[in-house]
């Protein structure tokens, strides 16, 4: 009824859901978990922010579903945020609500969306030689997702928007149609920051806390196999080795197995000369890793990857494997990361938030030309 929705089996009632509105998204179907993981904050500071002003709109955590680089997963079902997050922790930053909330919470379970807006990029986002906020309503647009396989979400209206800039101007498109309940922004990745590396943007970015059996596991495997309990470890240094795609087609940032080498052999000796242990984050090949990890072995080092049991993988997921090797990256002495790689980016936050000296985290591997910038430096703001 009008007044609320009962749960007649444990006899509660949840008197605002029908006054309550939500707004979904969904992301470019190629694009990896990290990027998305910064999709999501804009999102999220998106909704903070509107709450300060008594606004009612509700954040859906779109699931994650057949993401192209988690190939372990045959059988895909859409995975809920509590298996890599701490919900709490979101809700304590955002107003956020998982999707199976929501349906648990439609009696006909059904979920209709009112208006489902497609974002586009424009042709020339910087017309008159300027990049402008802006919007405008464009043409011949489709939903190229899968409402993250769940075949009970219907939409009413589709919309095509050609759009650029801060994401808080889609309030001006949601307020075209008040009495919508359910809006929702395909493409979510074409909004940007509002305001990117402020502190409002660090208070979201720490309260995406993980999982709590992935911070267990990491910890578990810090603790038993590179010698550390504490927060900031000082008896190893950690690599995120980004392979595939990028030692394919990025050879003018990413160095050969034996550029590695060389280079981890030269960082450690000057700068931790006594760590003997070398952590290895990588989506890289078995092939490429038994080199790597045979050719650190004869210089003289002690070289660990962390290789889930079958029922820890089928457990954690891709993602969560992930999120583990991010988590002891993120713990150790040093850590050296992949240029232009989002998951080097998420550990090298992960570390501010830890409190390591920039020195520290800030590190990549260069391309074997010897070619090499610096990596960009985003401190914390507290
Ligand atoms: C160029 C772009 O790069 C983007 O990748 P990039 O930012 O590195 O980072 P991600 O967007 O996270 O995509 C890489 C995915 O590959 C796996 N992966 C990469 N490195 C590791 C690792 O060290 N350990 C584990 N366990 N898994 C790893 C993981 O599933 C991760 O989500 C892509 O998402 C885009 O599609 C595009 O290819």
């Amino acid at each position: 009824n009008n007044e609320g929705y009962c749960d007649l089996k444990t006899k509660t009632c949840d008197h605002d859901f029908f006054k309550e509105k939500f707004i979904l998204y969904d992301v470019n179907p190629p694009e990896g978990f990290n990027l998305r993981r910064d999709v999501y904050m804009r999102f999220a500071i998106m909704l903070s922010d509107a709450k300060k002003n008594k606004n009612e709109w509700k954040l859906i955590l779109p699931p994650w579903y057949r993401l192209y680089h988690w190939r372990s997963e045959s059988k895909s079902s859409p995975i809920h945020w509590s298996k890599f997050f701490d919900i709490e922790s979101l809700k304590s930053f955002a107003p956020v609500v998982e999707l199976h909330e929501v349906f648990s919470k439609t009696e006909i379970n059904i979920l209709n969306i009112d208006r489902l807006y497609v974002l586009q990029n424009f042709p020339d986002p910087f017309e008159d030689g300027e990049f402008k906020d802006k919007w405008e309503f464009g043409e011949d647009c489709d939903y190229d997702g899968e409402f993250w396989g769940y075949n009970n979400i219907t939409f009413t209206e589709i919309v095509c928007v050609k759009f650029q800039g801060r994401i808080s101007n889609l309030w001006e498109l949601i307020a075209l149609h008040p009495s919508d309940k359910f809006v929702m922004f395909a493409h979510g990745e074409i909004p940007l920051h509002d305001h990117y590396g402020t502190k409002t943007f660090w208070d979201c970015r720490k309260s995406m806390k993980f999982n709590k059996d992935l911070i267990e596991t990491a910890k578990k495997f810090m603790s038993e196999h590179l010698d550390c309990k504490e927060e900031k470890c000082t008896s190893y240094v950690s690599v995120h080795w980004r392979r595939q795609d990028f030692a394919r087609s990025r050879r003018k940032d990413v160095p050969s197995i034996q550029g590695t080498v060389k280079q981890l052999d030269t960082f450690i000796k000057k700068n931790t000369p006594n760590v003997v242990n070398v952590f290895i984050a990588s989506d890289g090949q078995n092939s490429e890793l038994t080199q790597l990890e045979s050719q650190l072995k004869s210089i003289g080092y002690r070289v660990h990857f962390f290789v889930p049991s079958m029922s820890e993988l089928d457990d954690f997921k891709d993602g969560g494997v992930a999120i583990i090797d991010q988590i002891i990256c993120s713990h150790a002495a040093y850590f050296i990361g992949t240029f232009e790689s989002t998951f080097t980016f998420r550990i090298q936050e992960e570390r501010e938030i830890l409190g390591f000296d920039s020195s520290t985290t800030f590190n990549r591997l260069c391309p074997d030309s010897g070619k090499c910038e610096k990596p960009s430096k985003w401190s914390i703001v507290n």
